[in-house]
């Protein structure tokens, strides 16, 4: 990635190119790196979607491959100039063990790490979670706080305890000397929740809207704020990050960013509604139908009835201690950070977010997506 080789083409590696956000990455390096000489897919399960992109002017590489696996994770990485980390295990519903949670999010990063110092690789963009911060099990808000401010991390449920470990082993594999001599650069972004198309759980509240005759019932208080980012948007943070990493190494290399952009700061349900309103669904209640302690109540049971049951059945109930814990504590990034460090500015915004949002959702409810 020398200045003097202006026109170096550059094979990128995306980890988890085929989940919600990885697709996203996928199609915006395409759409917007033009130094993309070769885009290398590595997931687990590969999408039907990636051959359309295979007739196109860049080599796209499929890759089936497991990020466990350090032998796979190295012959994906050797001969890319830069990877983007985004393969993850995203389970808060105890739908997977703690140890295989453990095993993808934490050794898998631990595999592309060691990939990237064994083949040579400089350059690595980690996608880390808002949750590596908060909410902690102790209810404390995180009121539109950035990078810098003080907050009690504190971490039991395996998914946070995961990215904060994938997290750290990242940006302290900084500076590492690669093979050829020349030092690692890292950085991790932070996503708070997620939404835009492809966002199962949306499409999930929509179907559920759908069979209750189209009401959904306020559960939160609208006064709890929770973190939201357009997709769209965190995918092209991912793209500058990984471009900049190297022309600006010393101000970037170990640095974490949350992601953000013009999205509204509301409460989870509250943000839903602003999707799934204009596709005819409404929330009932100006409060929360039920006292909070009833939903305590709910969630605990939850947690028993799935653990009882695991011998015969999987029971994964979207309200869980940990899932009610995340919804009903406020936590909102205001930062302009990758603004400062990478020149990042919103590619969309939240009018197009919403448009984009809506006309997915109004799609995949009515279809098997
Ligand atoms: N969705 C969110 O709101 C959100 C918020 C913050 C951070 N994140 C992070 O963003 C990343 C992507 O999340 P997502 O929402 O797109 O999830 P996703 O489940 O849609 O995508 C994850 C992808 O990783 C792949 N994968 C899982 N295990 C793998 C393995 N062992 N080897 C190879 N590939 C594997 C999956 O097949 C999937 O395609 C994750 O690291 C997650 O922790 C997500
Ligand atoms: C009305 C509620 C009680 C219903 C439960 C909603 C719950 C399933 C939602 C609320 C908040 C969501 C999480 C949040 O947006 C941020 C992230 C970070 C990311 O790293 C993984 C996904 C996750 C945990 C969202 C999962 C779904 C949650 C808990």
């Amino acid at each position: 990635m020398a200045d003097s080789a202006q026109a170096q083409k550059l094979v990128y590696l995306v980890t988890g190119g085929c989940g919600f956000l990885g697709e996203h990455v996928v199609r915006m390096l395409l759409q917007r790196e033009p130094r993309l000489g070769e885009l290398r897919v590595f997931d687990r399960h590969l999408g039907p979607w990636l051959e359309e992109l295979k007739t196109g002017p860049v080599r796209v590489t499929a890759i089936q491959g497991d990020v466990t696996e350090a032998h796979e994770v190295a012959a994906a990485v050797a001969g890319a100039h830069v990877v983007i980390h985004t393969a993850g295990l995203v389970d808060v519903f105890g739908r997977a063990s703690p140890e295989t949670i453990h095993e993808v999010n934490v050794q898998g990063t631990r595999n592309v790490i060691e990939a990237c110092v064994q083949t040579g690789t400089q350059f690595l963009v980690y996608t880390s979670s808002m949750e590596v911060v908060g909410p902690n099990t102790k209810g404390h808000p995180f009121y539109r706080g950035n990078e810098d401010t003080l907050y009690e991390a504190v971490h039991r449920h395996p998914y946070p305890c995961s990215k904060a470990l994938a997290e750290r082993l990242v940006l302290e594999a900084n500076g590492r000397e690669v093979h050829g001599g020349l030092p690692l650069v890292t950085c991790a972004l932070r996503p708070t929740g997620i939404y835009g198309e492809g966002h199962q759980i949306m499409r999930d509240f929509y179907r559920q809207g759908l069979r209750l005759g189209g009401w959904l019932f306020r559960a939160i208080p609208a006064s709890v704020e929770h973190g939201r980012v357009y997709v769209g948007n965190v995918a092209w943070m991912h793209v500058l990050a990984a471009r900049e990493l190297e022309r600006r190494a010393a101000l970037m290399g170990g640095q974490v960013y949350f992601c953000y952009d013009g999205s509204p700061y509301k409460s989870y349900e509250d943000f839903n509604m602003e999707f799934l309103g204009p596709c005819g669904l409404q929330l009932v209640g100006a409060r929360p139908l039920l006292p909070y302690w009833v939903l305590v109540f709910l969630a605990a049971l939850n947690a028993l009835l799935q653990w009882l049951l695991r011998p015969l059945v999987l029971y994964v109930p979207l309200l869980n201690p940990y899932t009610l814990a995340v919804a009903s504590t406020t936590f909102t990034v205001s930062t302009d950070k990758a603004q400062r460090h990478f020149g990042y500015e919103p590619l969309f915004s939240w009018e197009d977010s919403r448009t984009r949002t809506i006309l997915w959702v109004q799609a995949a409810g009515s279809s098997a997506q």
